[in-house]
């Protein structure tokens, strides 16, 4: 890790990622799928991670939960800092004990992550026996507070239905008490919401936000949509093509988006929100991260490129202990750290 991506993970800090990169093997070759992503998170803190399909946010999620997909074989470096512990550096059995009991996880397919053949109430229960060792009266209570928690409205009624037997919201909600059925200090979803209608994806993430806020739990919220950003996080985090390439205050980053193609999502939001005839859209696609471009992996789509472009890579500089910086050369560096 070089000194620019170094994070002040200071006693605030809950959750802090510095220089994280991950390869997959695969049999068509290496895909670079993260390149030196660094964030952090404090207690009672939501950031987002937002970018186009197939910018490396699921891979962060999954490099740091160290649950990657079996391509031929997988590497990670960097650090991810929770707790005073480095977890890739945490035996497969430590993890086991601090993924869904001190991190959870949530997924934007209930279904996939519910086990089809088990009522909602026993899946809660196995959590909490397995983390918690729970059983008897204790295990039911703990089982209720959880649906509670998760704002579900007829408690009996859910806890002893079976996935399939809900509407798609309750389902969610379900997963959402069972992440938060061990009281986790930090909780990552994983486009949540996606799959839901306008007005239950409106409930979810209050919900999300409420539980950050009474249980000064951080959020890690992945999405695409900067709509569901606007409402619920504190700060935003920028990828692209595997790398972060801005990272700003919530209201910054949305007043004054500093990157190029910051601007180019926005600019698709607010022809989105206006009703436009015409999708404004970012002409071109990302690169294929088998074989990264030199230089700044957003400059064959982008209006501004110059030659310093295409030589060097400005997501070198950017520095995630600023309080807010953008990857690209055009961004005026006033803590004097251009190279
Ligand atoms: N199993 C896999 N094998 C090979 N490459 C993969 C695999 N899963 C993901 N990738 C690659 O890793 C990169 C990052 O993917 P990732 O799923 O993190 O993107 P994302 O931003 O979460 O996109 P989406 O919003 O579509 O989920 C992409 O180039 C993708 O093609």
């Amino acid at each position: 890790m070089n000194s620019l991506t170094a994070i002040s993970a200071g006693p605030e800090t809950l959750l802090s990622v510095a220089g994280l990169s991950t390869e997959l093997r695969t049999r068509k070759g290496t895909v670079h799928a993260l390149h030196n992503v660094g964030f952090t998170v404090r207690p009672g803190e939501a950031i987002a991670i937002v970018g186009e399909s197939g910018c490396g946010k699921s891979m962060t999620a999954r490099s740091i939960m160290r649950v990657l997909p079996r391509p031929i074989d997988k590497v990670t470096s960097g650090h991810v800092r929770f707790g005073g512990t480095d977890l890739l550096t945490l035996s497969e059995a430590a993890m086991r004990r601090i993924r869904g009991a001190r991190i959870a996880m949530i997924f934007q397919d209930p279904m996939s992550h519910l086990d089809p053949l088990m009522r909602i109430g026993d899946q809660i229960s196995e959590v909490l026996h397995a983390h918690k060792k729970l059983s008897g009266e204790v295990l039911q209570n703990a089982v209720r507070d959880a649906l509670a928690a998760a704002q579900i409205p007829d408690i009996e009624r859910v806890a002893g239905s079976y996935p399939h037997q809900l509407s798609g919201g309750l389902r969610q909600r379900a997963l959402i008490a069972m992440a938060l059925a061990c009281d986790p200090q930090l909780l990552i979803a994983d486009e949540p919401t996606t799959a839901l209608d306008v007005t239950t994806q409106k409930q979810i993430l209050q919900l999300l936000r409420q539980l950050v806020t009474e249980r000064q739990m951080g959020l890690v919220l992945i999405t695409h949509d900067l709509g569901v950003v606007a409402n619920i996080c504190d700060r935003v985090y920028v990828m692209y093509a595997g790398q972060v390439i801005e990272h700003a205050d919530v209201h910054d980053f949305f007043d004054r988006p500093q990157h190029p193609y910051s601007q180019g999502l926005l600019a698709s939001l607010k022809s989105l929100s206006e009703g436009s005839e015409r999708l404004s859209s970012i002409p071109g696609a990302v690169p294929n991260l088998l074989a990264p471009p030199s230089g700044c992996r957003f400059r064959a789509r982008c209006g501004y490129a110059m030659d310093i472009c295409a030589a060097q890579d400005p997501a070198q500089r950017l520095r995630h202990d600023n309080h807010r910086d953008a990857a690209c050369w055009l961004v005026e560096d006033k803590e004097g750290t251009n190279v």
